[in-house]
């Protein structure tokens, strides 16, 4: 039988008076996306670096691939990719050779199949491949600092904090690279993030690490079915606007400015709202998705009386 990608089984790690990772007991399935969900400090770096055996655990035990950690399994190591650091390359070098000094610490081949190759154009790095690291930018850095993780075709993807600094686009761009990966190639994905809608949107699974304690762990979809979401509304006529939503079935509530809308429905289509505000005659001055960060989703769940406003989608 296939061993799951990782076990962690009772994992603490404490600094002097301070637990940065409280006793965690987690599994990570085969071809799943499992991203651990946390805010700063909750402990996500510290437990990551204990399954890349980077540090020693105070208690417990991780196996990664079947391995323990730390171990000398060379077989084992050689099917998984990380990226733990800021991203960092050889800055006089060019993203080739950058790419070509990874191909042969891993000691892939350089002829015949060409990984080098292989993994600019899958990374869409090829516009960029002659020009040197020192000037690309962050969001290519990191794109880079991906090629270099998934050069070597790894089964098992560990990312701690992947999209952090990118752009919206960026942001986007590898959260599709991710999901092809696990939908198309079966490699699993290990994740940790603070952004509770980005995490909604790709992971399979969901861990949420609280002051080094797992406190919760849901299949995505429970998460996208618990997270606060609505579609804001400015319009110049209110009441005609909500006549023609409620005549079109959807539920909308008076905010103190406009109105808030979280049909399942309208926030699925919300080109479909516009357009029936526009065949209505009441059409939006403004509409947007507003969801909730972490942070309120953290205070809402943890400390249900301190619930704090929605915040606009991207401000996370
Ligand atoms: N080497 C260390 N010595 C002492 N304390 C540490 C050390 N490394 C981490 N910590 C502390 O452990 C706690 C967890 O830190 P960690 O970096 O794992 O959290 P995180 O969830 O990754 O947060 P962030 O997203 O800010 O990196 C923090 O309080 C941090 O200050």
């Amino acid at each position: 039988m296939t061993a799951p990608a990782i076990e962690i089984a009772r994992l603490s790690k404490r600094y002097r008076d301070l637990t940065a990772v409280d006793d965690v007991t987690l599994r990570v399935e085969r071809g799943q996306i499992y991203a651990l969900l946390g805010l700063n400090g909750a402990g996500k770096t510290t437990l990551i670096r204990m399954l890349l055996g980077m540090i020693a655990p105070t208690a417990g035990a991780v196996r990664v691939l079947g391995a323990d950690v730390p171990s000398g399994d060379r077989a084992a190591w050689a099917k998984v990719g990380y990226l733990v650091e800021a991203a960092a390359a050889y800055p006089e070098l060019t993203v080739r050779e950058n790419l070509d000094v990874v191909r042969r610490l891993r000691r892939l081949p350089g002829t015949g199949v060409d990984p080098v190759g292989d993994i600019i154009d899958r990374l869409a790095l090829a516009p960029y491949a002659d020009r040197r690291a020192r000037t690309l930018s962050l969001g290519n850095l990191q794109r880079l600092a991906l090629a270099k993780a998934l050069i070597h075709a790894p089964a098992l993807l560990i990312l701690d904090e992947p999209v952090n600094g990118l752009d919206p686009a960026g942001v986007a761009e590898i959260r599709a690279l991710l999901a092809s990966l696990a939908h198309r190639h079966g490699t699993t994905v290990f994740l940790s993030s603070h952004l509770l809608a980005e995490v909604a949107r790709l992971a399979t699974r969901v861990g949420i690490l609280h002051h080094g304690r797992l406190v919760g762990e849901h299949d995505a979809d429970h998460l996208d079915r618990h997270r606060r979401r609505h579609l804001r509304l400015a319009t110049r006529d209110d009441d005609a606007a909500r006549a023609v939503l409620r005549a079109h079935g959807y539920h909308p509530e008076p905010a103190p400015t406009g109105l808030l809308l979280a049909d399942p429905r309208a926030l699925a289509e919300p080109e479909q709202v516009a357009a029936v505000l526009v065949h209505g005659g009441a059409p939006p001055a403004e509409l947007h998705l507003e969801e909730e960060d972490l942070e309120a989703f953290f205070l809402r769940t943890v400390a249900p009386d301190a619930a704090p406003e929605l915040t606009e989608a991207g401000d996370a």
